[in-house]
C-alpha cells in the first residue's frame, strides 16, 4: 500500500517541508532531535495540520490543503505507539484493550500480532504489573487492534533500557515481517533502524536529506554526513554457517568470503542483515598478514566520497555486497584509492554487537 506525503508546515523558528512516496513495508524516519520525524507522524495521523500540502494513504486522500480536504484523526484508521506505553492502570491488558467498546475487541484475526508480541500470557494481567518492555509491547497490540491501515511508532523502544530494548527488538522483527500495513517508525538510534527498517529516510532540518531502500542508502559514501559518521556504515547480508565454535566466534559467510563475529544468536542457517560501521572498516592495498583482525574480504572501490573535514567516505563492493570505510583523506591518498581499486577491507570482530544484526528483511 502506497504512502505519499507532500507537506509544508511553519512553526515559530522551524520549517518542514516534507516530500516523500513509500511503497509499503517498514520506512524508518531518522534525524537528530528537531529534525521533524514527530511532526511528519502526526501529520499523517491528523494530530498536526500542514499550512499546505497532500497526504494519501493506499489511494485515500487524507489530506489536501488545496482542495480542502482533512480526514479527522479518528477517521483516518491510525494505529499510534507513543515512547511510553499509555495504557490504562488498574486495568488488565485486555480491559484496556476493551476500554469504550460496546464488544470485547480481541478476534481470532488479532491472533497473527498476539502470536508475533509474545503477549497471550499477559492479556490477563494488570498492566501495572508489566515490565517496560511487556507494556509497550501490549501498547503496540492496542495499536493493532483497530485494523489500522497504517501504524506509527514514535521512538517506541527509547524509553527502555538496553536490556529491555533488546527483548522487544525480536517481537517488532517478527510483527513487522508480516505486516500487512505500511509501518513509520521514528527512531534517532541507528541499530534499531538497521534491524528494523526496508526504507529509510534521513530527516535534517525539516527536510528529506536521504530516502531509499535502506541498503542503498546505508551504503551511500554521500550519505555518511547525513547520517553521523558514527552511526554509518552498510549492511552486509550474511547466512550463519557456524554457531559459536569453542572462541565464542560464529563463522558468517558473506557473498565474498567468512566472516568470524562473536555473540551470534541466531541458528545456523539464518540469514542476518549486519551493520559493518564505516569507522570500523580499515583499508589494505595489500592482503595484510600477520593481523589480528580476523575479516578481511577482498573489495573493489566503487567511489571515493571527500566531505568538508579530514575524513572520506570510500564506498566498496566486495561479491555481491556493499560496505563503506570512513579513512583519513591522507590515508586514501597514500593508497592511491579511486574507483576501480582493488583493495582489503579490514573489518574488527568485537566492534560488531548483537544489536547490529537484524534477520535479513
Ligand atoms: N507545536 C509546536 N509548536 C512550536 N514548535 C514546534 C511544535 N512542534 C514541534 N515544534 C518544533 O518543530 C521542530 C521539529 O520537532 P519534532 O518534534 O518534529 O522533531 P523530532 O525530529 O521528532 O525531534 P525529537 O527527536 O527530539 O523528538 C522542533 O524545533 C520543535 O521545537
Amino acid at each position: 500500500m502506497s504512502v505519499k506525503v507532500d507537506i509544508r508546515h511553519r512553526f515559530d523558528g522551524f520549517s518542514l517541508e516534507t516530500q516523500f512516496a513509500s511503497e509499503g513495508g517498514v520506512t524508518a524516519l531518522f534525524g537528530p532531535s528537531g529534525s521533524g520525524k514527530t511532526s511528519i507522524i502526526n501529520a499523517l495521523a491528523g494530530l498536526l495540520t500542514p499550512d499546505e500540502g497532500r497526504i494519501e494513504i493506499g489511494g485515500r486522500v487524507l489530506f489536501d490543503s488545496a482542495a480542502g480536504i482533512n480526514v479527522p484523526t479518528h477517521k483516518r484508521r491510525v494505529g499510534y505507539v507513543f515512547q511510553e506505553p499509555r495504557l490504562f492502570p488498574h486495568m488488565t491488558a485486555r480491559q484496556n484493550f476493551d476500554y469504550g467498546r460496546p464488544r470485547p475487541l480481541i478476534t481470532e484475526r488479532h491472533d497473527p500480532a498476539i502470536q508475533a508480541l509474545g503477549i497471550r500470557h499477559l492479556l490477563d494481567r494488570d498492566v501495572r504489573g508489566l515490565s517496560g518492555g511487556e507494556a509497550q509491547r501490549v501498547s503496540i497490540a492496542r495499536a493493532l487492534m483497530s485494523n489500522p491501515s497504517i501504524l506509527l511508532l514514535d521512538e517506541p523502544l527509547s524509553a527502555l533500557d538496553a536490556t529491555r530494548k533488546a527483548e522487544v527488538l525480536p517481537y517488532l522483527q517478527a510483527l513487522f515481517s508480516e505486516a500487512q500495513i505500511p509501518v513509520f517508525y521514528v527512531s534517532h538510534a541507528m541499530e534499531e533502524v538497521a534491524q528494523l527498517a526496508t526504507d529509510l529516510i534521513v530527516l535534517r532540518d525539516g527536510r528529506v536529506a536521504r530516502a531509499g531502500a535502506i541498503g542503498d542508502v546505508l551504503a551511500d559514501p554521500e550519505a555518511v554526513s547525513d547520517i553521523g559518521v558514527r552511526e554509518a556504515g552498510a549492511l552486509l547480508r550474511v547466512t550463519v554457517k557456524t554457531r559459536a565454535a569453542g572462541d565464542g566466534l560464529s563463522e558468517l559467510a558473506t557473498s565474498n568470503g567468512a566472516l568470524f563475529l562473536p555473540q551470534v544468536s541466531a541458528a545456523e542457517g539464518a540469514g542476518l542483515r549486519v551493520r559493518i560501521k564505516a569507522s570500523d572498516v580499515i583499508l589494505s592495498k595489500d592482503r595484510p598478514d600477520r593481523l589480528s583482525a580476523l575479516n578481511i574480504l577482498k573489495a573493489t572501490v566503487t567511489a571515493v566520497h571527500e566531505g568538508q573535514g579530514p575524513g572520506v567516505a570510500v564506498a566498496l563492493r566486495a561479491g555481491e555486497d556493499q560496505l563503506v570505510a570512513r579513512i583519513t583523506r591522507r590515508s586514501a591518498r597514500a593508497l592511491g584509492l579511486k574507483p576501480g581499486s582493488a583493495c582489503y577491507a579490514v573489518i574488527k570482530s568485537v566492534s560488531v554487537a548483537p544489536a547490529d544484526m537484524g534477520p535479513t528483511g
